[in-house]
């Protein structure tokens, strides 16, 4: 186990060729945002293009695109196929045929067929980024189970379909993948209670990145967070060979490992506590990917900038005033910070 250093950071950033397009620096596909997150949609998105990417593509439904672009011209756009939903008051003595007690409502939830739009897009993509705010409610899945004894009505289940379908096409890709937030809660439901869908186990595809909080770690390992916490080192390797990805364990000295190496992150600080800043590391680490480093390098980069920026804000404005959005326009203040060393 090492500490970053300021001098190994720097040997990571990607060059800059002059005789270059924006593909060059590759094309990020953000699978991001629902209904109540549309900021995290944003954040993710923007930092990837901050952080050196040529291209950024959302994927996401109508309104949350529709969002993110009366905020920032700088992203391209697919909004997805939405489905309406159902949602339905659980009553077990409330008999089928009464529908009073049911609302309608449209959440905004992506259809499953939403996949075959964003064929071409993942074919194309130099790197996938998933999860942030995409509300998948895995948590549902213990509703839904219940209520389907109970009841023939369709419950809502957030991005959840279509998540299992999109899991299912990215396991044959060779791109690098970051799976945040919500993607990992999905896997970890997956992982530890019996499958709903279908018997097939799924697994991270080869080249991904996850950015687990402690407590997302801890479902994904099923253990306590007082234990990840207790050992971090151990745990995020741990983790990393089990998943055989790159494990970033976020946190005050985010951990970064890939199974055989394992650094600790000595930037960041307080500051970072705050709503949204675990979006935009997961930008930051596919900008850093688009630009062809390897995972576990794009981590190390993305996190150590990360922190800087944090580093950075925090000196400027105080450790309580920072927030998510003011990352983004630091990451440019963070590299220019490490070329002058
Ligand atoms: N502007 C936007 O659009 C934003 C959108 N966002 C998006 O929202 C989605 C859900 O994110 P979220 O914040 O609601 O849930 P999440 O982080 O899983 O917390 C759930 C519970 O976990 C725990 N816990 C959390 N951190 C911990 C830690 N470090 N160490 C230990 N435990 C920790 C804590 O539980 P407790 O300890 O209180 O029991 C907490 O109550 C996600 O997709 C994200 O991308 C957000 O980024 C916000 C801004
Ligand atoms: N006290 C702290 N010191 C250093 N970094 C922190 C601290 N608290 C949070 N962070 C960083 O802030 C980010 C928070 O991400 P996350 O927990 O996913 O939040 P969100 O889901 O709101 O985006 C992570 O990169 C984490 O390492």
């Amino acid at each position: 186990m090492q500490i970053l250093s300021t001098q190994y950071i720097k040997t990571l950033l990607p060059p800059r060729q002059d005789n270059s397009h924006k593909l060059t620096f590759g094309h990020v596909l953000n699978i991001a945002g629902s209904i109540h997150y549309r900021g995290a949609a944003y954040l993710s998105s923007v930092a990837a293009l901050r952080m050196g990417a040529g291209y950024v593509t959302l994927a996401s439904s109508p309104g949350v695109c529709q969002s993110v672009s009366g905020l920032t011209p700088n992203i391209v756009m697919h909004p997805l196929l939405t489905r309406p939903i159902v949602y339905a008051k659980i009553n077990p003595t409330m008999p089928e045929s009464m529908s009073f007690g049911l609302q309608s409502i449209d959440t905004e939830s992506i259809d499953v067929k939403a996949l075959t739009q964003i064929h071409t897009l993942l074919e194309k993509a130099s790197v996938i980024t998933v999860g942030s705010g995409l509300s998948i409610a895995q948590s549902k899945d213990e509703y839904i189970a219940s209520a389907t004894q109970t009841s023939n009505m369709e419950i809502a289940e957030g991005n959840h379909g279509f998540f299992f379908a999109l899991l299912g096409a990215l396991q044959t890709r060779s791109q690098s993948m970051v799976f945040d937030a919500d993607a990992l809660n999905f896997m970890s439901h997956r992982l530890h209670q019996p499958p709903r869908q279908s018997n097939t186990p799924l697994l991270f595809p080869k080249n991904s990145i996850i950015t687990p909080h402690p407590k997302e770690l801890a479902r994904l390992l099923n253990i306590d967070v007082a234990a990840i916490q207790a050992d971090r080192v151990h745990y995020a390797t741990k983790a990393a060979q089990q998943f055989r990805a790159v494990v970033v364990l976020k946190g005050h000295h985010s951990v970064i490992s890939n199974g055989d190496s394992t650094f600790i992150n000595p930037t960041g600080n307080n500051a970072l506590a705050k709503a949204g800043t675990g979006d935009v590391l997961t930008g930051m680490i596919g900008g850093c990917c688009a630009q062809g480093m390897s995972p576990f390098n794009a981590a190390c980069l993305g996190v150590f900038l990360h922190g800087l920026c944090g580093d950075l804000a925090a000196s400027d404005v105080s450790n309580y005033c920072v927030l998510a959005s003011d990352l983004i326009d630091y990451i440019p203040k963070a590299i220019k910070h490490l070329l002058t060393l």
